[in-house]
């Protein structure tokens, strides 16, 4: 990608394409975030994510991918200490040319997930790259650092369901960690009831799931009268009435957890509504070109100046230029709570400062989404685009 004109842009880590003229820069350190000067002179900008907080440099981490790639860096071997004869079988194999993530059919692309084998985030992985090799996390924020530590390639990350709405914590990772929006995917959810083989639902007494996936199903949860008990995800529900081999408790999880687990089917499409939609971010360390090619969605982030209709003032520069906003969510900016002292000495947050995420339906690289930003600019004390992204139609 070529920097060309605005000199403070290396180390910040923006991505700025073909500025027409040098341009003057201005850069809040402490997010990260640079103002360029003339925004609609620009053919393209995009403001590579910086975190709040400072997170360590990418750098691939060899040791890593060898192991990863070889799959065969075994332990130290009893006989190798003792000077005995070596199998020369088990020295690490050479990483090949052909080890690499595959353009062509997205093979060798790994993405990173959080859940076990059979979670809806992994049905998103291969929705969005069919051939993929799954990379199973612990916690959300373990997919943006396996991606940043180039254990994977690409990190899956649930942000909002049509019925239990935004996920607030993917939200907050999306601005601590560096990594670029680089698509979506609109997955239909079928939430089955699922149990050990025999048992009828009238002998459940809890139902165990993730908490949005319990969130979905209550109409059908409160009629059963049972405990919702929560789990990391879907799939660790599934797995653990079928390890634990729980007779009176269900799981509720997608058909291909039922396989994965061999548990039976109790019930299928019991969330409160046919059109159960969840949307997942697919998140990588490179932004993607944008283009006009398609329709194009272009995701943002930004805190407001101080001052009275100023989210108004805000929200028309998209309305003013014809742009269609998609989405509006906002999480309060937790380093700026303004503290109030009460009667009794006590400090309380009092107000708060927020961050408004918006997703808008526009590529970065038309000029009606560089003015927008470029008028958004003068009421906003900081702006970053998260991506710019083709729009999953389902
Ligand atoms: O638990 C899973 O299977 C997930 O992939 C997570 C998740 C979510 O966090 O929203 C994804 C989709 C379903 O709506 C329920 C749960």
């Amino acid at each position: 990608m070529a920097l060309n004109g605005c000199s403070n842009a290396p180390q910040l880590g923006f991505a700025t394409l073909k500025l027409a003229n040098p341009h003057t820069l201005s850069v809040d350190l402490r997010y990260g975030v640079g103002k360029c000067c003339k925004w609609k002179c620009c053919c393209m900008s995009i403001l590579a994510p910086r975190a709040l907080t400072p997170v360590e440099d990418e750098k691939p981490d060899l040791t890593e991918t060898e192991s990863c790639g070889n799959g065969n860096r075994l332990p130290v071997q009893l006989n190798e200490l003792k000077g005995l004869q070596k199998d020369i079988n088990l020295l690490p194999r050479p990483i090949m040319a052909n080890d690499f993530p595959s353009s062509k059919d997205g093979s060798k692309v790994r993405v990173a997930y959080q859940g076990l084998p059979g979670a809806y985030s992994e049905d998103a992985a291969f929705k969005a790259y069919p051939k993929c090799k799954t990379v199973p996390c612990d916690e959300f924020e373990t997919t943006f650092k396996a991606v940043e530590l180039w254990l994977a390639d690409k990190a899956v990350l649930p942000i909002e369901s049509s019925i239990a709405g935004s996920i607030h914590r993917n939200y907050d990772l999306l601005l601590s960690h560096r990594l670029h929006i680089v698509g979506e995917v609109k997955l239909k959810v079928n939430h089955c009831l699922l149990g050990l083989a025999g048992v009828r639902i009238e002998e459940l007494k809890g139902i165990v799931s993730h908490p949005q996936a319990l969130a979905q199903c209550e109409m059908m949860l409160g009629d059963l009268g049972v405990a919702k008990i929560s789990a990391p995800d879907t799939a660790a529900a599934a797995k653990a009435v079928a390890s634990k081999r729980i007779r009176d408790t269900g799981a509720i999880a997608s058909s291909r957890a039922a396989k994965i687990y061999d548990l039976e089917i109790l019930a299928e499409g019991i969330q409160d509504d046919d059109n159960d939609i969840s949307r997942f971010l697919i998140l990588a360390r490179e932004p993607i070109i944008p283009a006009i090619d398609r329709p194009y969605k272009t995701s943002i982030v930004f805190s407001l100046e101080e001052g009275p209709g100023l989210l108004f003032k805000a929200l028309g520069a998209f309305s003013l230029r014809n742009i269609d906003l998609l989405k509006i969510e906002s999480r309060p900016l937790k380093q700026r709570p303004l503290m109030v002292v009460d009667d009794s000495n006590k400090e309380s947050a009092k107000y708060f400062d927020y961050l408004f995420y918006i997703d808008f339906e526009a590529s970065m690289a038309d000029v009606r989404a560089q003015y927008a930003l470029e008028n958004l600019q003068e009421y906003a004390r900081f702006i970053r685009v998260l991506g710019c992204y083709p729009i999953d139609r389902i």
